[in-house]
């Protein structure tokens, strides 16, 4: 059994994780820059001891500050896969390969020959006997996942494997892990900025901002319900953050009011969805009811396949603004632009009201 257990908090890094993955699960990590990602990758791997917490892969206690316990990166069974493959450089794709079984204790030919299936596992036997140097950027994470593979890992920790190659390469190489990972059902952490990674490879997802899993789910929970601003933005909905008052109405920290639909206690803190295009963009402020009226003021428009997306300038609190999608006539005839002061107006049908995730709890489907 290969389930991961983290529980760690790591104040330098202002960091408190508590996150796990079952066995044969497959955890997408999504956030911000800084927000902590790499640092749960180097909890895991054994890279940083945390302040305080424990890891355990199965069962055994990888990390656990209380008893001083700390395996070494390389005896965890924790093989981690970064931006850039880490190829030695002097040694041909398949020596690179056949180092992890060679100093896992195994003959220099059955070495040889785990190599040799693993470069075909990757599709890159024609590349056994190149250096790094003479691989592409697609072509040598190959060897690096085959090395990373070779080492018969209980998890594998990817970090964010296609953020360095170009996007002619990427599908092929998240068909390849998606392979790998899905088909051999191998327990792993990803993470990513990008959505379509999250999509192909993932079961579940958390987003981490500022430290913390903000949001936890299926990887469409996560896209049709998103909690956080991080993953409304990448589901390309808005949302807006505030506190239940009336039945039904969220009010925000800056006064505003949403009217929605959804059961969610008064006092609770909450977040109200709505979809860019369900929303109407007028010059003067609209009689008919029952209808959100937001006074925003332009940011920039964008092209967005037919449409074209008016962003708001940010929330009086500094969140995200709002988006509304409408036709390029609609700009012409009222002359959106950046500067201008319109009214985004959204029907109360049209908003979901959702409570909040009070902080973390990042746990498999089957613990709740
Ligand atoms: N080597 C380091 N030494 C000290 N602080 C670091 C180091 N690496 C990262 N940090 C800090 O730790 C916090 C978490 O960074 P981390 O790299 O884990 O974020 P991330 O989510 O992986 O970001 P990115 O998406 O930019 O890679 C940030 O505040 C960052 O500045």
């Amino acid at each position: 059994m290969s389930g991961v257990r983290v529980r760690a908090r790591l104040d330098r890094r202002g960091v408190e994780f508590d996150v796990e993955l079952a066995d044969g699960e497959v955890l997408a990590v999504l956030g911000p820059n800084g927000a902590g990602k790499s640092t749960l990758l180097a909890l895991i791997a054994g890279l940083l001891r945390p302040d305080h917490g424990t890891v355990s892969v199965g069962d055994e206690v990888l990390t656990d500050t209380e008893t001083g316990v700390f395996v070494a990166p390389h005896a965890r069974g924790v093989a981690l896969l970064s931006q850039r493959p880490l190829l030695f450089p002097h040694l041909t794709a398949a020596a690179n390969v056949a180092f992890a079984p060679r100093s896992r204790g195994a003959s220099r030919s059955a070495a040889r020959e785990s190599a040799a299936q693993w470069l075909r596992e990757v599709d890159a036997e024609d590349l056994a006997r190149r250096r790094p140097s003479q691989l592409s950027g697609g072509q040598a994470q190959r060897i690096a996942i085959a090395r990373a593979l070779a080492a018969q890992p209980r998890v594998l920790l990817l970090d964010e494997p296609m953020s360095a190659l170009d996007v002619a390469v990427a599908p092929a190489l998240r068909r390849l892990l998606r392979r790998i990972l899905r088909e051999q059902r191998r327990t792993a952490v990803i993470v990513t900025h990008d959505l379509l990674d999250a999509l192909a490879l993932a079961d579940r997802v958390v987003v981490v901002e500022a430290g913390r899993v903000v949001e936890a789910g299926t990887v469409r929970e996560v896209l049709t319900s998103p909690r956080s601003a991080f993953a409304a933005r990448i589901a390309g909905v808005n949302l807006v953050a505030g506190r239940i008052g009336e039945p039904g109405v969220l009010e925000t920290s800056w006064g505003a009011a949403v009217s929605g639909i959804g059961e969610v206690e008064s006092g609770a803190p909450a977040v109200a969805l709505f979809r860019p295009g369900s929303v109407a963009v007028h010059l003067e402020p609209p009689h008919a009811s029952p209808r959100n009226v937001f006074p925003v003021t332009i940011a920039e428009l964008e092209v967005h396949g037919a449409a074209v997306r008016v962003h708001s300038e940010p929330n009086p609190d500094g969140s995200a603004g709002l988006t509304a999608d409408v036709t390029p006539a609609a700009v012409a005839d009222l002359d959106l632009h950046p500067g201008g002061t319109v009214y985004f107006v959204v029907k109360t049908q049209e908003v979901e009201v959702l409570a909040a995730l009070a902080g973390s709890g990042a746990s498999p489907p089957d613990e709740g």
